[in-house]
């Protein structure tokens, strides 16, 4: 497996991050970093995605930064230019995966059928994100998909939060889960980095629980 996947999966829980301006993405990074999770997709659903994330990379170099929403060949391009260290997507494109490949960095596709995990497999991914993860019949779905494809991974999105985190992780096929609850946009525009970090806390505690 890549090693940031790897990396991803050491960590377990992926905070999914909308920045409406790129001024907050260093008090975010810091309080995710200071409550123990040092790694964020951040996502193209807004023009501060590219900046928000070079600023990360720079501020904080051990953080593990990656882009989310990537829809397009162009978008990979944009992220990479700002030092995304992976690509996430909401659902399966073949462009979009061919171009990760090309350019050497880790893509999680979006899927939630046995036939988008198919395309993933195919192209030779051996990790896929799961979403949306409650509303597409979670942990249940996500274990009957999996029995097939033996070798795949999930990152589970959409949906989870701190009460139905630890179900998630105890499965051995979820490689991480990925999440909003702790960096919801009400906190990032209020500037309540402080309950940023005390979310991200007791997401690793609970972590810690199962992991
Ligand atoms: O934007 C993307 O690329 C997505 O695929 C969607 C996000 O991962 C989910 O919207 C996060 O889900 P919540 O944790 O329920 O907020």
């Amino acid at each position: 497996m890549n090693k940031v996947l790897e990396e991803i999966s050491k960590i377990g829980i992926l905070p999914v991050v909308v920045l409406e301006d790129a001024k907050d993405a260093k008090p975010l990074a810091q309080a995710l970093c200071a409550g123990g999770l040092p790694c964020a997709e951040v996502t193209f659903r807004t023009a501060a995605a590219k900046e928000s994330i070079a600023i990360m990379r720079k501020e904080f170099p051990e953080m593990l930064v990656g882009a989310g929403t990537v829809l397009t060949v162009e978008q990979v391009d944009e992220a990479l230019e700002a030092g995304a260290q992976f690509i996430i997507s909401p659902g399966f494109d073949e462009d979009v995966v061919k171009h990760c490949i090309e350019k050497n960095v880790p893509v999680t596709p979006g899927t939630c059928t046995p036939s988008d995990v198919q395309k993933c497999y195919r192209l030779g991914l051996d990790v896929v994100k799961f979403f949306p993860a409650e509303a597409a019949g979670g942990l249940k779905m996500i274990k009957s998909i999996a029995a097939p494809y033996t070798q795949m991974k999930f990152i589970p999105t959409g949906g989870i939060n701190a009460n139905n985190m630890k179900d998630y992780l105890e499965y051995d096929r979820i490689l991480a889960i990925g999440g909003s609850w702790m960096v919801k946009g009400d906190l990032i525009k209020n500037g309540e980095f402080d309950k940023v970090e005390a979310m991200t806390k007791e997401a690793v505690t609970k972590l810690k629980e199962v992991r």
